[in-house]
């Protein structure tokens, strides 16, 4: 099993500090840039992944109508990125809009285009929280099938979903669907704000093609070894 699975969260304030992470965690090959770094940083912390030949997860996680989403989107896929993120509750007219944009703006910047991805239910939110505070009537189970499924018949590439819904989305969605999970925690680490985890091992067992983690590598005290022990976990997965 490789390492190549896990992609890391960069969630820190500025330039500099993910210039240090990335340096020091040489081994890891694909990061996400989300909104923190993003914001901060703008468009220079891409090219510093690049000419490190790192793999990038753009997850800006775009929500809003078609018009803004597809603009944003076009301008996005230029970056050269691999992969993107839109929530699915945007709709099915802002996806549709969201994934032509992105085969354009690639066209347009002479770049390959990314993989745009749903996010169906945040990992952050509970079963409970889904009912009672957002007022969805369906089990969170069916719900983010329901989203990823809109997402696929929009065209997408896949989904953002918890490892806890990951294996029935895969028998759903088919092998095709690119199934990515946050909200992943080693049996040593902390959740956290997330909600509904399993370890790296059991998300990968479960179907997820790539994991993404973010604090307890990027926050422990030894990130090298944080790493070297979630890379070592997934030397077992059969
Ligand atoms: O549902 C979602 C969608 C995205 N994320 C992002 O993943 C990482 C997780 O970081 P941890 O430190 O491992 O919790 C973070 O960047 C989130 O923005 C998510 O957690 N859940």
């Amino acid at each position: 099993m490789s390492n190549d699975k896990i992609i890391v969260a960069l969630d820190v304030p500025d330039t500099e500090s993910a210039i240090a992470l990335i340096d020091k965690l040489e081994s890891v090959t694909f990061w996400k840039v989300g909104l923190e770094l993003f914001t901060s940083s703008g468009p220079r912390i891409l090219e510093v992944l690049k000419s490190r030949q790192k793999r990038i997860f753009l997850d800006l996680k775009f929500h809003d109508i078609p018009n803004t989403v597809a603009g944003a989107c076009r301008a996005a896929a230029g970056y050269g990125v691999d992969l993107m993120t839109i929530h699915a509750t945007s709709g099915r007219d802002a996806l549709k809009a969201a994934k032509e944009a992105v085969e354009e703006g690639a066209a347009q910047a002479g770049v390959k285009p990314p993989k745009l991805i749903a996010v169906t239910v945040l990992t952050s939110i509970s079963a409970r929280q889904l009912a009672l505070d957002l007022k969805i009537p369906s089990e969170l189970p069916e719900y983010a099938l329901d989203m990823a499924l809109m997402a696929q018949e929009m065209g997408l590439d896949g989904a953002v979903c918890s490892p806890q819904e990951v294996a029935h989305l895969r028998q759903i969605c088919g092998d095709d669907f690119v199934l990515v999970c946050p909200g992943v925690r080693p049996t040593w680490a902390e959740a956290g704000d997330q909600k509904r985890s399993l370890t790296p091992s059991q998300a990968i067992q479960a179907g997820a093609d790539y994991l993404v983690i973010g604090r307890p590598i990027t926050a422990a005290a030894e990130p090298e070894l944080a790493w070297k022990r979630i890379s070592q976990e997934l030397t077992t997965v059969v």
